[in-house]
């Protein structure tokens, strides 16, 4: 459903209370080691100062458990985010309630930017307090929502405190919901899906809200292991959900039942141990030694999958193909990537491992859309209400 955004808002002399996820990795240095969830948000940020609001921003960092703790401050994120926003003033205030945030908050003037801090160093965060909730509230006119990776979570800065003021989508919030969700529900066609990762388990819900829209479902990563042996093949020393076999076996009737095309590998790479230096060698799925496992899949699979992306309208990815972390194993994964990099087509890379391995590969800004959001693509993939999305008003 359609949701207003800050373009509903006549923004100048308000206060816009926006919740950002900024959970960026850091190294022991406290350097941030990947920005772009930082980046993500820019689109949103700069058009609030630039339409004369004041900026609140609020966020996670970590998991803090609810307590302060220095480790997860977010100080370098606002000082990373001055960087990025030269022209505009970004303060840092110690705390995201009480009487130094409210006074910080009435200093701003418009197109000022304000970072809190760690909303998770209070407990009711996560318990979505409505005393918390309120707190917050009082620091805005409007509370834009634009922490994607955040808004599968109900907490008081993404879904409790909407309930006290006016709510709007930030337009990375728009962008994510927006591309994911016309995908789901009218995809251009042929549509395409290729799920990996390592669990069958990880991925049932997935595999079972796409299996009714897609015309063909592509199943890489350990998680093929398990509909393999399902299939009768032996899969020797390979991951192997044995819980997962009954549900495995469901899956590839629903498949039957609505007529798509799912898709296994028809070889894979085969190693004697689970080692980035393991002695290797390409095997028909069907011809496993009793002490190899599968940990990629094989160049014929590569091939089928890749003429399968190259003639898709909509192709969408999560999971990869095998163990990319160890470069014998990557070949698959960034297969993928590579043809999706190539279709003239809507191109979604869902969250997790996909995302790291489009960027390693290069092509992450050939992609129609690179989700922000790991824990929170995979539940809308999964047909999820997201708490953080319904938070939000409709148009
Ligand atoms: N054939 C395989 N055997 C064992 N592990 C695998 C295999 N293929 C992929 N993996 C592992 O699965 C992990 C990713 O799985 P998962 O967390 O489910 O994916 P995502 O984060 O994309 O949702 C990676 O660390 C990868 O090494
Ligand atoms: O990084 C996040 O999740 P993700 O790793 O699943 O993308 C979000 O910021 C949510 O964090 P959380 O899983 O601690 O609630």
């Amino acid at each position: 459903m359609a949701k207003k955004t800050i373009e509903d808002v006549a923004w100048r002399g308000k206060r816009a209370l926006v919740r950002v996820d900024f959970n960026v990795p850091m190294n022991d240095a406290g350097e941030i080691t990947d920005d772009t969830r930082i980046r993500a948000a820019l689109p949103t940020i700069t058009y609030l100062t630039d339409h004369g609001a004041r900026v609140v921003l609020m966020s996670h960092l970590g998991r803090p458990k609810g307590e302060r703790n220095e480790k997860y401050s977010l100080r370098p994120v606002a000082e990373h985010l001055q960087g990025l926003l030269k022209d505009t003033h970004v303060f840092f205030v110690d705390d995201c309630i009480g009487d130094a945030v409210k006074a910080a908050v009435a200093d701003l003037t418009d197109g000022n930017v304000l970072l809190l801090e760690n909303v998770r160093f209070y407990a009711g965060e996560e318990k979505n307090n409505p005393d918390l909730a309120k707190a917050f509230a009082e620091l805005g006119d409007v509370f834009v929502g634009d922490a994607f990776g955040t808004a599968h979570r109900a907490h008081a800065s993404t879904a409790g405190v909407a309930e006290y003021l006016p709510s709007v989508a930030g337009f990375l919030m728009q962008k994510e919901v927006g591309v994911m969700g016309e995908a789901l529900a009218n995809p251009a066609r042929p549509f395409v899906a290729i799920i990996g990762g390592a669990k069958v388990s990880d991925k049932i819900s997935v595999i079972e809200n796409l299996l009714p829209k897609v015309d063909a479902l592509l199943i890489g990563g350990g998680m093929a292991n398990t509909f393999l042996a399902v299939q009768g093949y032996d899969m020797a020393k390979s991951l192997v959900e044995a819980d997962a076999k009954e549900t495995a076996e469901k899956l590839l009737q629903l498949a039957k039942q609505h007529n798509s095309r799912l898709l296994l590998p028809t070889d894979v790479v085969a190693a004697k141990a689970f080692a980035a230096d393991a002695e290797h060698a390409v095997r028909k799925a069907s011809e496993l030694e009793a002490d190899e496992m599968a940990l990629d899949i094989g160049p014929a699979t590569i091939q089928t999958f890749e003429s399968e992306i190259l003639g898709a309208k909509t192709v969408l990815w999560n999971g990869p193909m095998g163990v990319f972390e160890m470069p014998a194993f990557a070949k698959g994964t960034f297969a993928i990537a590579d043809a999706m990099a190539k279709v003239n087509a809507t191109t979604i890379v869902g969250g997790g491992d996909s995302v790291a391995a489009v960027e390693q590969a290069g092509v992450a800004d050939k992609m129609s859309h690179v989700s922000t959001g790991g824990g929170a693509s995979l539940e809308f993939l999964e047909g999820k209400t997201l708490p953080g999305v319904a938070a939000l008003e409709d148009k």
